[in-house]
Formats: C-alpha cells, structure tokens, sequence
C-alpha cells in the first residue's frame, strides 16, 4: 500500500476540493493519503511518500501563493529527488492564455530535481469540466496502479 502526500496549489479552493476528493479514494482503498495545502521545502523529506501535485494556475500563468515556497526550492534544484514518484493533477482554464501553466513549472522542476512521473497527467479544464473533483476521484484509481 502507498504513501501518498497531496500538495495542493489553490486561490479559490477548487484544487484543495479536489485533493480531498483523490485522497478520499485512496484511503478507501487502504493506502495512506494525506492532503497538504501549506507545503514547507521540509515536507519533500520522506523518500517512502509518493507525491501528488494538485495545483491550479493563478494570474497570468502564475503559481498560487501557498505552493510558491515549495516551487522555489526544486526550481532552485536545492532538494535531491531521485527515484521519487510524483503525479500531477493540473487545474486551470483555456479561457486563459497559458493554461495549466503552474502544474507545467511544477512538473519541470520536479523533473530537473530527479524524481520520476507516474500516469499521465490529469488536465482539468474548468471550460469542459464543472465537477473537476469527481473527475480526480475517477482518476485517481488508476493513477495509483500506473
Ligand atoms: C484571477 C484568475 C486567474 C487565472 N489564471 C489562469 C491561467 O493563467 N491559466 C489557467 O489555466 N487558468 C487560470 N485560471 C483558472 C483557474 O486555474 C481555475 O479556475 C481553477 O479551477 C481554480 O482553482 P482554485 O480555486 O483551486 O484556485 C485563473 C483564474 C482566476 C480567478
């Protein structure tokens, strides 16, 4: 059974919503899933716990504040992450010129950090997709065999 850490980048609380959905699932399913919406650089320590970024995009292409401190330090690759599994569930609108563009930033710095993607990414658009939480809790029982 799997350790999965939830790190949720939210303005408005659909990504956390979202989280709360995905973990839901996961600990029905008997794997061990916490959501964690103020992420510290320390919460990267456990090399055991699969992580998976839920974030929407803000502004213009921008991050949202409360994932920033942790997109700061694997941008800066100041974090050893090799072998480490993350997955990626990335919120935003095509409305918006750069869609998704804060779960790009993230999933290229967790790359260059040395961790390894699991599954595809989930892209919710919130467009097409009103419900983008029960579309996660689909998605998520996959994603966690991939
Ligand atoms: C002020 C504002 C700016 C946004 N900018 C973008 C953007 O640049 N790219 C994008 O894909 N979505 C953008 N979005 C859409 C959000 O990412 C999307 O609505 C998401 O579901 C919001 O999730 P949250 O409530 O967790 O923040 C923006 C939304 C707002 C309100």
């Amino acid at each position: 059974m799997a350790c999965v850490q939830l790190i949720v980048g939210t303005v408005g609380g659909t990504a956390w919503k979202t989280a709360q959905a995905a973990a839901v699932i996961l600990n029905q399913l008997g794997h061990s899933a916490r959501v964690n919406e103020e992420s510290q650089p320390k919460d990267l320590l456990n090399p055991e716990e699969m992580l998976l970024i839920c974030t929407s995009t803000t502004g213009n292409g921008e991050l949202p504040p409360n994932i920033r401190a942790l997109y700061s330090v694997l941008d800066d690759e100041a974090v050893q992450l090799t072998g480490r599994r993350y997955g990626v569930i990335a919120l935003g609108d095509t409305g918006y010129p750069r869609f998704a563009h804060a779960a790009f930033l993230l999933e290229d710095a967790l790359y260059r950090c040395g961790a390894t993607r699991v599954g595809e990414i989930l892209r919710l658009d919130a467009q097409v997709d009103d419900r983008p939480h029960v579309t996660a809790a689909h998605w998520v029982k996959d994603w966690i065999n991939s």
